[in-house]
């Protein structure tokens, strides 16, 4: 049984965060985005027209001794930002830091929305969610987790994602060095295929948990903190100066001073995101006014728990006890 780690990191304002992969034989580097909120191996490739490529790096399987093409296979995935992409599918050898899948579905892009040509550092998605949400047809395919969980010393992944620095995602094993104080555990509901979870409730400030069910997924993939309208207005109701700006899509406010945290409840734990990580980015130039790091789900149909709320905690993504731990660090 084997355990694995691997860096992260942290693209500009911490918008997403890109991770080493390499794919067949001889290996082909890429770097991907690691997502817990979808559940596909995606990578940009020599099947794709040259203007949807703007610097990424590319998968060819016909450079590669081990790939196997999926005959008949397809697949397309869009996501929640409205990004998506398409294209078909082969087998190969992937390996993430020192684990190796032989045989993991490859999806090698066709097709690409402008969101991906233009991130010219990320060559892909790599899936961390549940395989029930892979998108191949007409067989969906495991992730790469999936895959790789039978070798591992137990079925869980950690993240420790970090504000503006390299961070990483750990296999089989939870690092007692990442985390201080105890793990809350509180179970996970995977019937849409995420890592979905109820929190009790939430604070702004220094004020005591209100009671109030939020039910969302922990998601690598989404940059911001989408929460209920109504836990967005109150908690923008104590920031000066903020305000829902229609041109930017969202609550901009003065970047300072420093707004207050936000507090939210995972089982009988609280996870704080400090008012610096609300303060998410400038919007003008001379810094100014910023976009807010908590942001509304309407229209999702559940909230979000993205990488504002992962980067403050180490979370345990365990899928033998199916639940998701948040401690401190
Ligand atoms: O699509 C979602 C939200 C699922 Cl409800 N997260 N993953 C992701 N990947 C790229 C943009 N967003």
């Amino acid at each position: 049984r084997q355990t694995g780690t691997v860096e992260t990191d942290a693209e500009k304002h911490d918008v997403e965060y890109l991770t080493p992969i390499s794919i067949g034989t001889p290996p082909q580097d890429l770097i991907v985005d690691f997502d817990t909120g979808s559940s596909d191996l995606w990578v940009f490739s020599t099947e794709m027209a040259a203007k949807d490529i703007k610097g990424q790096a590319v998968y060819d399987p016909n450079n590669s001794s081990t790939s196997e093409k999926l005959q008949g296979s397809t697949w397309q995935i869009t996501y929640g930002d409205g990004s998506s992409s398409s294209g078909d599918v082969y087998l190969d050898t992937v390996t993430i830091g020192n684990l190796t899948v032989p045989n993991q579905a490859v999806e090698a892009a066709k097709k690409v929305s402008d969101e991906f040509t233009d991130d010219p550092n990320n060559d892909g998605l790599l899936g961390l969610g549940f395989s029930s949400i892979n998108t191949v047809q007409p067989t969906p395919q495991n992730t790469f987790f999936d895959n790789v969980k039978k070798n591992l010393d137990t079925p869980l992944f950690t993240t420790d994602l970090k504000h503006g620095a390299p961070g990483s995602y750990n296999f089989g094993y939870i690092d007692p060095a990442a985390y201080i104080g105890n793990i809350s555990w509180t179970p996970v509901d995977n019937s849409q295929g995420f890592w979905g979870f109820t929190s009790p409730g939430y604070a702004v400030g220094t004020e005591t948990l209100r009671n109030h069910s939020i039910s969302g997924i922990a998601d690598t993939g989404t940059t911001l903190l989408l929460l209920p309208k109504s836990i967005v207005k109150a908690y923008y109701s104590e920031v000066q100066g903020a305000q829902y700006d229609s041109s930017q899509g969202g609550y901009v406010f003065p970047c300072s001073p420093t707004p207050p945290d936000f507090v939210f409840g995972v089982n009988n734990g609280i996870v704080t995101v400090p008012g610096d990580m609300v303060l998410y980015a400038p919007i003008d130039s001379a810094n100014q006014n910023c976009f807010g790091g908590i942001q509304s789900d309407t229209g999702i149909g559940f909230s979000i728990f993205g990488d504002v709320a992962l980067k403050t905690s180490f979370v345990v993504f365990d899928a033998g006890g199916l639940q998701l731990g948040w401690a401190a660090k």
